[in-house]
């Protein structure tokens, strides 16, 4: 069992969505892990079977927020090409990767931040990560295309490649959200169309992440710190170990990487409109691989528009709303503006 330990005062987390939480320890281990789920019966013309499935991921979401999918059906070659994009992008001087800086559009979180911008959890250094964040372009929704609306992003100019192996992969995966958009409503014990509409436009962003090797300790520093995603679900591909997930009783759970996999993880959006049936667990990456990380989240929600209702199965009488309902299009812009600037004003996010 590999478990790393550190000796940790408890710590007062203050996170981006809100809520705060105490970390007892740094520690983290392999003796737990995450649900692996197949998820090929997606694919099944037999209701039984995609409800069957839907099973397996209503308890994973509830339990822990954060489940292995095998056979996906998502053509692995698009991720490598995308991770070797990362690569190449990373690899240019930091002028160059700065005339796309995020601060460009401060309302969107799309663009490029340097390495040790952000501090999420409030260590005594910033988090060691780089990245490139681009949004969903409905001209390139492989399912419902819309070339009537402009483009939000910030492409690096030139960079033909570049964009377009990202922009390919996120298709893919796009395509594999909308299906399993339609698991969750099973799992959620709705009809299976009951969320198609909230993704027509849907909020796909992605982002590409470099992480250094990292040589401070644990205590003083993460690749990313803890924090929740703010949309529905998030699909990581990820090349290496580096992932940790605050398990219920307080430890960190390290997230092997499967081959050919990827890590779903349920985000804040879904977990209020779940009424909190659906948790959105804490994460973070901490890269102890003596060797660089790389991973490409791919985050999904629903269209701007969307008024978060709660879910009918979610409440009752005995059991209210305890979120107050706007639409996804404010929540995500009062979380872009909180993550932007945390640990640029040392905790007061
Ligand atoms: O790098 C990873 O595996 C996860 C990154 C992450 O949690 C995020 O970007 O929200
Ligand atoms: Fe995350």
């Amino acid at each position: 069992m590999a478990t790393t330990t550190t000796a940790t005062e408890p710590r007062r987390i203050t996170l981006s969505n809100g809520k705060s939480f105490t970390v007892t320890s740094n520690s983290s281990s392999n003796s737990e892990s995450i649900p692996l789920i197949d998820v090929s019966r997606m694919y099944s013309e037999k209701l039984e079977d995609r409800q069957a499935l839907a099973e397996e991921i209503r308890n994973a979401s509830r339990e822990i927020g954060f489940f292995t999918i095998v056979n996906h059906g998502v053509d692995m070659k698009l991720a490598k090409e995308a991770f070797e994009q990362a690569k190449l992008f990373f690899a240019r001087p930091l002028e160059e990767k700065m005339q796309v800086c995020t601060d460009v559009m401060p309302e969107e979180f799309c663009g490029y931040h340097p390495m040790e911008r952000y501090n999420w959890e409030g260590s005594k250094r910033k988090d060691l990560h780089e990245a490139f964040n681009w949004n969903y372009n409905a001209a390139r929704d492989p399912d419902l295309p819309d070339t009537s609306i402009p483009e939000i992003n910030l492409w690096p100019k030139g960079a033909i490649d570049f964009q377009e192996k990202l922009c390919t992969y996120q298709s893919a995966l796009i395509s594999l959200a909308r299906k399993l958009t339609r698991i969750f409503a099973l799992a959620l014990h709705l009809p299976e169309d009951a969320f198609d509409d909230f993704v027509r436009q849907p909020e796909a962003g992605m982002r590409i992440l470099r992480y250094p090797e990292q040589t401070a300790s644990r205590d003083d520093q993460t690749g990313i710190g803890s924090h929740t995603d703010v949309e529905c679900f998030t699909i990581v591909t990820q090349d290496s170990p580096g992932l940790e997930v605050l398990s219920k009783s307080g430890g960190w759970i390290k997230v092997q990487p499967v081959k050919d996999a990827f890590v779903v993880n349920i985000a804040d959006c879904f977990m209020r409109q779940t009424n909190d049936f659906f948790v959105s667990t804490i994460h973070r990456v901490i890269n102890e691989n003596g060797k660089e990380r790389y991973s490409v989240p791919f985050f999904w929600g629903f269209n701007r528009g969307t008024v978060l209702n709660p879910v009918v199965t979610c409440v009752s009488e005995e059991n209210p709303n305890k979120y107050p309902v706007m639409t996804a299009g404010e929540y995500y812009a009062w979380r872009t503006k909180r993550q932007k600037m945390m640990g640029m004003s040392d905790r007061t996010a």
